[in-house]
């Protein structure tokens, strides 16, 4: 088992990864600190892995479980409500932990539930995905979408464990898989070049599920994030590079409908975006930006836009991002692979040119 720690000061948490590490009760009684759970997960998840993590949790008096409806479309505020129904219903004081099984739909929902209910309990995330394993298990964003933007709602809310068991990867949908390599790649294009040159050179094991190669990028991934997020908890500054490619992808999720490109598909085509502005800020080469098309192309990426959105679907959607300060739009750009830069003045004729250059409208 690999371990490593967010360090938050009396906030802090570890992050252990492993194969196995569902069935160890262990863990569990370690960081749970009082007698009630409830667990949340959904309908997909629940036949794969409930019962197990059921059994995990015997020594506690009151384990309870809600099935959440799956997909990115019931990211919403009345499927929170089905959190806090359950949690009333089976008289769940202010003790007890929410236990976040799944990938990062359940993860955010669970997490924005736990900094709500009673005005705050504590929270354990298990994530089931690549995508929730490298990325939305750490850090304590939490919340839900709104028709007019991704995550409008929610809350910085840290868990107090994340229990990343990797051979929940095994029955992963191979389009899932890809989806989550999008944020891998992410952290090599934006703080971590050498392990981008390791992308490159170990993308088709991730692919075959190596588990060693799997492993690593967890590991890896995870290392990245939990050290810009000890230095910048709620997003002040430098935390903004982890959203590399979103402003972008944001869009194409919230113009789409919810679900129909997947969140790492759609962050995938939005750092091909935002690595042609970079290319035409003079900041990047054209041969950089070739590198990361190819890798987003081995991980059976998208790096284009959906046919049917306009630069106008973009600049709309887009001037609702969360990055926005005063009016203006903040993007993530690159200086190099491995080294990304917050933004502020970039010109909207560039902007549109990087959209035109990847097949918006
Ligand atoms: N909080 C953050 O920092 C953060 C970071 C990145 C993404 N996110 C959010 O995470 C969400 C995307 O997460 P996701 O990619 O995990 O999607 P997801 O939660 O929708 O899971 C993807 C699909 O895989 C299924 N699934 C989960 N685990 C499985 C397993 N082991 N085997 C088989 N099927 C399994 C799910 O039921 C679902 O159908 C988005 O809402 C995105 O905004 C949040
Ligand atoms: O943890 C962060 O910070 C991130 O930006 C990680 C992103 O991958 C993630 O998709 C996040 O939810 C986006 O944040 P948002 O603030 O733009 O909604
Ligand atoms: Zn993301």
């Amino acid at each position: 088992m690999h371990s490593l720690t967010v360090d938050l000061g009396d906030r802090s948490y570890p992050i252990l990864i492993g194969p196995g590490l569902l069935g160890n009760s262990t863990h569990f009684t370690n960081a749970i600190r009082g007698r009630q759970v409830l667990v949340v997960t959904n309908e997909t998840i629940a036949p794969l892995y409930l019962e197990k993590l059921l059994a995990s949790l015997q020594d506690f008096d009151k384990v309870d479980s809600v099935q959440l409806p799956d997909g990115e479309a019931f990211k919403t505020l009345d499927t929170l409500n089905r959190i806090f129904d359950t949690l009333l219903e089976k008289r769940h004081d202010r003790s007890t932990t929410i236990v976040a099984l799944g990938g990062g739909v359940v993860g955010d929902m669970s997490g924005f539930a736990a900094a709500c209910y009673q005005r705050g309990v504590d929270f354990v995330q298990v994530p089931t995905t690549l995508l929730s394993q490298v990325d939305s298990s750490v850090g304590g964003k939490t919340g839900v979408n709104h028709a007019l933007g991704k995550n409008m709602i929610g809350a910085f809310y840290q868990p107090r464990l994340v229990l990343i068991d990797i051979d929940t990867l095994t029955t992963l949908p191979d389009r899932e898989l890809s989806a989550g390599i999008a944020e891998v790649i992410k952290y090599g294009m934006i703080c971590d070049a050498p392990f981008f040159a390791w992308l490159e050179a170990n993308m088709d094991a991730l692919l075959a599920r190596d588990p060693a190669a799997l492993a690593y990028a967890v590991e890896r991934s995870c290392a990245d994030k939990a050290a810009v997020v000890a230095q910048d908890e709620r997003e002040s500054g430098r935390r903004a590079i982890l959203n590399f490619g979103h402003t972008f992808g944001h869009a194409i999720e919230a113009v789409q409908g919810y679900g129909k490109w997947l969140h790492g598909e759609a962050v995938a085509a939005g750092m091909a975006m935002a690595a042609e502005l970079s290319r035409l800020r003079g900041w990047i080469s054209q041969q950089e930006v070739d590198r990361l098309r190819a890798l987003l192309t081995r991980a059976n990426l998208p790096q284009q836009s959906p046919v049917d959105m306009a630069v106008d679907d973009y600049l709309r959607a887009m001037s609702v991002d969360k990055k926005v300060q005063d009016g203006k739009l903040r993007l993530v750009l690159l200086r190099a692979i491995g080294d990304a830069q917050i933004v502020a003045d970039t010109p909207k004729e560039q902007l549109i040119e990087a959209l035109h250059s990847c097949g918006a409208r």
